[in-house]
C-alpha cells in the first residue's frame, strides 16, 4: 500500500508565482536557538517542496529527482526544511485503517523546527501587503497566528460549522465522501483585503478551495495558500485552479 493516503476526502502546479507588491514593512522573528532536534526518528518519505522564497512546479527537475537526506545533495536547499521534515511523524492506520496520518504535533515539540517553519513563511510573506492571515481549523490555528503577528496582519479563523458565535458566512464543500461546511465571521475580512490562507496540509485541496471561495465571495484577494505539507498524489493543487500554493514539504 502506498504511504500516502488521506484521512478523508478525495484534488498547476505550482504555483508559487512570485508575490507582487508592496511596501517593505516585514517583521522578522529572532534568531533560532541551536538546540538539537528531538529524538524522533526522521521520516524518510518527505522531500522539500521548494527552495525558500522560490517557486516550484510540476516541471521543476529538483522536485522530480529529489532523494532523501544527505546534506551534500541538498544543492542549495535550505537545511531548515530537512530538519522540519525530520520532525513530522507518520502514524499508520490513523484515524482508520489504510490512512497514513501526517502528524505535525511532533514538529511542535521541536521548538527550533517549529520556529524555522514559521520563519520560512514569514520570510516569504513579509512586506507583501498582506493584511489578513486566514487559518483553517484546526491545525491552521497553530501556524497562522505567529505568522500573522510577525508580518503585521490580523488573524482570521475559518471554522467548522456552529463554532463561531457571531453572524457568519458559510461555504459548503465536497469531501471524498459527503460534504462539509466552513464558516467565517461576517466583517472579519473586508473587500479588497489581501489574504494569505494557512493550513498544515493539503491533500485533495477541498478544504483550501472552500476557503478561497469564501474569501473571494466577500471580495477579498487571496494572494496565496500556504501549507507545511503537501500530499501531491492527491492532486490538491489542481483543485485550487490557478491560485498559488506554497508548501515546504511534499510527502511521497
Ligand atoms: O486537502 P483536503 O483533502 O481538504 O484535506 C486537508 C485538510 O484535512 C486536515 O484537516 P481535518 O479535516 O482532518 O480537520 P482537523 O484539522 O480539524 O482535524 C488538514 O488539516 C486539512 O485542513
Ligand atoms: N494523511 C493525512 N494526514 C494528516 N491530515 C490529513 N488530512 C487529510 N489527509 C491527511
Amino acid at each position: 500500500m502506498k504511504g500516502l493516503q488521506i484521512m478523508r476526502r478525495s484534488g498547476p502546479l505550482c504555483l508559487n508565482s512570485k508575490i507582487s507588491a508592496p511596501p517593505p514593512t516585514g517583521h522578522r522573528l529572532a534568531t533560532p536557538s541551536t538546540k538539537p532536534p528531538t529524538a524522533y526518528a526522521p521520516s524518510r518519505n518527505y522531500r522539500p517542496a521548494v527552495r525558500p522564497l522560490q517557486c516550484s512546479s510540476k516541471t521543476d527537475s529538483h522536485s522530480q529527482s529529489w532523494q532523501a537526506p544527505d546534506m551534500a545533495a541538498l544543492d542549495g536547499q535550505d537545511p531548515r526544511i530537512l530538519r522540519i521534515a525530520s520532525t513530522i511523524r507518520v502514524i499508520p492506520d490513523f484515524p482508520k485503517p489504510g490512512i497514513m496520518f501526517q502528524d505535525i504535533t511532533t514538529l511542535l515539540l521541536d521548538h527550533k523546527a517549529f520556529k524555522d517553519t514559521i520563519d520560512l513563511f514569514v520570510e516569504r510573506y513579509s512586506g507583501k501587503g498582506i493584511s489578513v492571515v486566514a487559518g483553517i481549523e484546526a491545525r491552521g490555528f497553530i501556524f497562522g497566528p505567529p505568522i500573522a503577528l510577525a508580518i503585521g496582519a490580523k488573524f482570521v479563523p475559518m471554522r467548522k460549522p456552529k463554532k463561531l458565535p457571531g453572524p457568519v458566512i458559510s461555504e459548503e464543500y465536497s469531501l471524498e465522501y459527503g460534504t462539509d461546511v466552513m464558516e467565517m465571521h461576517v466583517g472579519a475580512v473586508e473587500a479588497g483585503e489581501r489574504v494569505l490562507v494557512i493550513d498544515d496540509l493539503i491533500a485533495t485541496g477541498g478544504t483550501l478551495s472552500a476557503a478561497i471561495k469564501l474569501l473571494e465571495r466577500i471580495g477579498a484577494h487571496v494572494v496565496e495558500c500556504a501549507c507545511v505539507i503537501e500530499l501531491p498524489e492527491l492532486k490538491g493543487k489542481e483543485r485550487l485552479g490557478d491560485k498559488p500554493l506554497f508548501v515546504l514539504i511534499s510527502s511521497n
